[in-house]
């Protein structure tokens, strides 16, 4: 489209930008949304795309860091995406994404991160499905029998005005332990984990917030339901104890936990299987590799070993071609014209990074082209990592 143009956009226009959400999204905006999308847009990078006067488009770009194997890296975490009925499908989303890409490089974000609203949009601009959670639903018109041996140290209710400090310890600690979650500040909890407010749609009640020494939940109550948005424990017996604690809260039959890693403890710790199920399975966050070596190299890595990737990216040329890496304590990324080890894409390399994919499953799919017999599984064995990524940040 010859008369396209991609500008910042300015903070006077936030309002503009969440109306604009709200008529892509099918949305209707209640005023305390205003609230909670002006703060969130205000520390977005904002991308907006014009044509002649009509404002067509709108990207946002969160800078964030984001855990993975070993540490945490700088993100770009993409959203309020969105391009005019009238104006899709004529490149504008692919100009925006090109002006992110330059945006994260610019400012040294090794990657990007998004949730997708559809699976079929952003595999083309090199994004990758990299990691995936469940949704459990537990009986709890009885009570909850486990094959774990429940932490028993007091539990306490915190107002949710103070948990960012009890809670922020805690989920630092566990995103050394699991890659794939966003580090939080004060305002990313209070605005974001936490808000003040109930779900009248779902008569839920505001957020609650338990605590252990190890660990921590934070729920919702309404019509006879518990409903989780978080937990964090430091092991299964902490765990333990607070899945029972919110099994035993009073005029309540059941939990619904929308959001739970897909090596979720729970379904193995339920003494009676049918009481925990696994009610649904969906891909989560979206990782794309701006700068293929710095993101190689950031990573820690699970076993030591070199391997010359091939990396196909139309999108970010300085990504695209054959990278010699070594793994191992002093991970390593250099161009290299040697014959590759194994032949990918930019999005695939994505969705293996965090280690919720394996590269093998994509040689037996065909996605990937192994050259070397057993590249793959020496790979696998490289990205390993003890807990399945997971991401619960609503971005
Ligand atoms: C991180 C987030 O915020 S996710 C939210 C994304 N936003 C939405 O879903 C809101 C509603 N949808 C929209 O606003 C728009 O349709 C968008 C943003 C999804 C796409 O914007 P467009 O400007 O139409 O995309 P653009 O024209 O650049 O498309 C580039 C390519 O992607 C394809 N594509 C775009 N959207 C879709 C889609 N929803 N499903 C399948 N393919 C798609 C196009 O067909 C095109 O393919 P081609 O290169 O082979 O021709």
């Amino acid at each position: 489209m010859t008369d396209l143009e991609i500008r910042d956009v300015p903070e006077d226009d936030l309002d503009q930008m969440i109306d604009f959400s709200g008529l892509v999204f099918h949305q209707r905006i209640r005023e305390r949304d205003y609230e909670r999308w002006r703060w969130m847009m205000r520390r977005a990078e904002r991308i907006g795309a014009r044509v002649g006067d009509v404002r067509a488009g709108q990207l946002a770009a969160l800078p964030m860091r984001l855990a993975v194997p070993g540490g945490t890296v700088d993100c770009s975490a993409v959203t309020a995406v969105g391009v005019l009925p009238t104006h899709r499908r004529r490149g504008v989303l692919s100009a925006m994404i090109e002006r992110m890409h330059a945006d994260a490089a610019a400012a040294g974000r090794p990657v990007a991160a998004l949730w997708a609203s559809e699976g079929a949009i952003y595999g083309r601009y090199g994004f990758g499905l990299a990691d995936r959670a469940v949704e459990l639903e537990v009986d709890t018109s009885r009570p909850l029998a486990l094959r774990t041996e429940p932490d028993p140290r007091p539990l306490r209710l915190v107002a949710p005005a103070d948990a960012p400090a009890v809670l922020g310890p805690l989920h630092e600690a566990a995103l050394s332990l699991r890659p794939g979650g966003l580090v939080r500040d004060a305002e990313w909890w209070t605005r974001n984990i936490l808000p003040d407010e109930e779900l009248s749609d779902d008569q839920l009640t505001a957020p609650r917030v338990v605590v252990h020494p190890e660990g921590y939940a934070i729920y919702r109550t309404g019509r006879g339901t518990v409903r989780l948005e978080d937990l964090v424990a430091t092991d299964a017996r902490v765990e333990a104890a607070l899945w029972q604690y919110l099994a035993g809260i009073d005029l309540t039959s059941r939990i619904k936990a929308p959001s739970r890693p897909v090596d979720d403890l729970l379904p193995h710790m339920a003494a009676d299987p049918d009481q925990v199920k696994v009610t649904g399975a969906y891909g989560a966050m979206w990782l794309r590799l701006i700068d293929v070596p710095a993101a190689l190299r950031a990573r820690s890595w699970a076993s030591a070993g070199t391997f010359v990737l091939d990396v196909a990216d139309t999108r970010i040329p300085a990504n695209h071609g054959r990278w010699r890496l070594a793994t191992g304590t002093a991970p390593a990324c250099e161009p290299t014209a040697d014959a590759p080890d194994l032949s990918l894409s930019a999005a695939d390399l994505g969705a293996v990074y965090l280690g919720g994919t394996r590269v093998s499953t994509l040689v037996r799919i065909g996605a990937v082209t192994e050259h070397t017999p057993g590249a793959a599984a020496r790979l696998d064995a490289a990205l390993a990592v003890p807990l399945a990524p997971y991401t619960n940040d609503d971005f």
